[in-house]
């Protein structure tokens, strides 16, 4: 009786066209769905099926849980709770899904992460007239790119730590939920490498999922960073019968919680404690920077975010007497356009030239090490410090999971969860939604005039010039 509705729900497609970005690389979970197209696995397709038929039945119930969280009485600690819907029992089952970057596991998968990376419209932005260059640009700029890449992951050990150090800190979200009394599957679903968000978004159809906390691992908001994130998975979402009816709820950011505050003001307190002069050091904010026409034309809260977060910590710091001086700058700048400003190297160098003895950097855009704490900060940075006169050197580490922090987040998905809706991911997308929609036709005919276009933008003096300056 149910199943009449949802049997026109459209599983088969529900792995985003979107993610087609990275099919002609044969990367990414375009071409998990491909696989999953051809595979005579019935088992899984019908597992799919049967997760958009027992929608039907979570549909109802969610619809009685939100006029009960609507009057106040959503109980976090009973989340398995049997409820009844046309006799059949349905359990509410919670999930957090946590976004991320995601980075190259091996040396190999350099060059296919930046093209994943280059590709998406939300780090390159370019004009709606020029969007049919995006892939043949991410092609090309990500083959250049590779080989200074390579050499950054080589000294890292030869890849990204993010999957690790991600993996970790779902595992501890899922315990510390478990200790506030609230059962969860945590899921992890990167941007530009594995495990993708397609896969995560497949792995909670599969879960058959009731509610569902997005929680970005990004403190504060950038279109480049969450705005991305949330865009691919609002273009899964619409597309498909089971996740549109998902009550979901988004924690768009979260840097002004006290829990993070105070687990950032505990690492800086602990690191100048190992100086010998602690009064003395200067505390060297490090953000990841972003092009500054995201903030000033496309309205990215990003940089305001940011210097909030700084503020606030800061007012943790004072509190308990901790008055150094400190400053704000922003790093890892890539190709010809202007970037948020301060830049890291320069305020450096300038620092080491007005006498600035001794200095502790902390990395405040991102919470796990990676390529950018672990090779920029600590060997780039470090070098260039020491040579411009800075004696005394040392970095915060990420807050990766430590447990305050953790513990915080936690917090953050409870709070999240009685605003939980239906419509958080089904409104409309303001970036390109002509990407969204695979042809093979459009794709050869935009692949082609675009790398003609590419090539000639390519050796524009502009280009050229940031290539020469290594800037992409
Ligand atoms: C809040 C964090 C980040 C913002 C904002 C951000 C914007 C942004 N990044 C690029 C280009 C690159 N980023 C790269 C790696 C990378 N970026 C972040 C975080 C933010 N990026 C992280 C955590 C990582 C590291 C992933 C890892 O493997 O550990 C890279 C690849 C590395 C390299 O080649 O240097 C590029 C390229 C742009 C253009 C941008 C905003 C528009
Ligand atoms: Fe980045």
């Amino acid at each position: 009786m149910i199943l009449w509705s949802y049997a026109r729900g459209r599983p088969l497609t529900s792995v985003s066209c979107h993610s087609l970005e990275g099919l002609h690389e044969l990367h990414g979970p375009s071409s998990q769905a491909l696989a999953f197209l051809s595979s005579n696995s019935t088992s899984e397709r019908t597992s799919v099926l049967r997760g958009s038929y027992v929608c039907g039945l979570v549909q109802k119930r969610n619809d009685v849980e939100k006029a009960f969280c609507a009057v106040g009485l959503g109980v976090y600690g009973e989340n398995v709770v049997e409820h009844q819907s046309h006799s059949h029992a349905t359990e509410d089952k919670v999930g957090v899904l946590l976004l991320n970057l995601g980075g190259p596991d091996t040396l190999n998968d350099v060059q296919p992460f930046l093209f994943n990376l280059f590709a998406d419209p939300d780090i390159i932005r370019l004009p709606r007239l020029f969007r049919f260059l995006q892939w043949p640009l991410a092609k090309l700029i990500s083959v250049l790119r590779a080989p200074k890449s390579k050499e950054g992951y080589t000294s890292i050990g030869g890849g990204s730590p993010l999957r690790k150090i991600t993996d970790e800190q779902a595992d501890a979200l899922k315990m510390a939920l478990r200790v506030k009394n609230l059962t969860a599957n945590v899921y992890v679903g990167m941007r530009y490498w594995y495990p993708f968000t397609e896969e995560a978004v497949q792995q909670i159809k599969r879960d058959r999922i009731t509610r569902l906390v997005v929680l970005p691992l990004y403190p504060q908001f950038s279109i480049s960073t969450t705005g991305s994130s949330i865009r691919v998975l609002q273009s899964i979402f619409r597309e498909d019968a089971y996740l549109s009816r998902l009550p979901v709820s988004i924690i768009r950011s979260w840097y002004q919680r006290e829990g993070y505050i105070m687990s950032m003001a505990d690492l800086i307190q602990k690191e100048l404690e190992k100086f010998a002069n602690p009064k003395e050091v200067m505390i060297f904010f490090s953000a990841h920077g972003v092009p500054v026409s995201y903030v000033e034309n496309a309205g990215d809260p990003y940089k305001d975010q940011m210097e909030e977060c700084i503020y606030l910590i800061m007012q943790k710091l004072k509190e308990r007497e901790i008055d150094n001086d400190h400053t704000l700058a922003y790093q890892s700048r890539v190709g010809p356009v202007e970037w948020l400003k301060p830049y890291t190297d320069k305020v450096l160098v300038e620092l080491g030239q007005k006498g600035v003895k001794s200095l502790l950097a902390v990395p405040v855009s991102f919470v796990s090490e990676h390529i950018e704490t672990l090779e920029e900060i600590d060997m780039e940075y470090k070098d260039l410090a020491l040579e411009s006169g800075i004696e005394n050197w040392g970095r915060v580490p990420a807050l990766n999971c430590t447990s305050s922090f953790i513990t915080d987040l936690a917090d953050a998905v409870i709070e999240a969860l009685p605003s939980a809706s239906t419509t958080a991911l089904t409104t409309p997308s303001s970036v390109s939604e002509e990407d969204d929609h695979y042809d093979p036709v459009r794709y050869a005919i935009k692949m082609f005039f675009g790398s003609i276009l590419a090539f000639v933008l390519l050796f524009s003096p502009r280009m050229l010039l940031a290539f020469r300056n290594h800037l992409f």
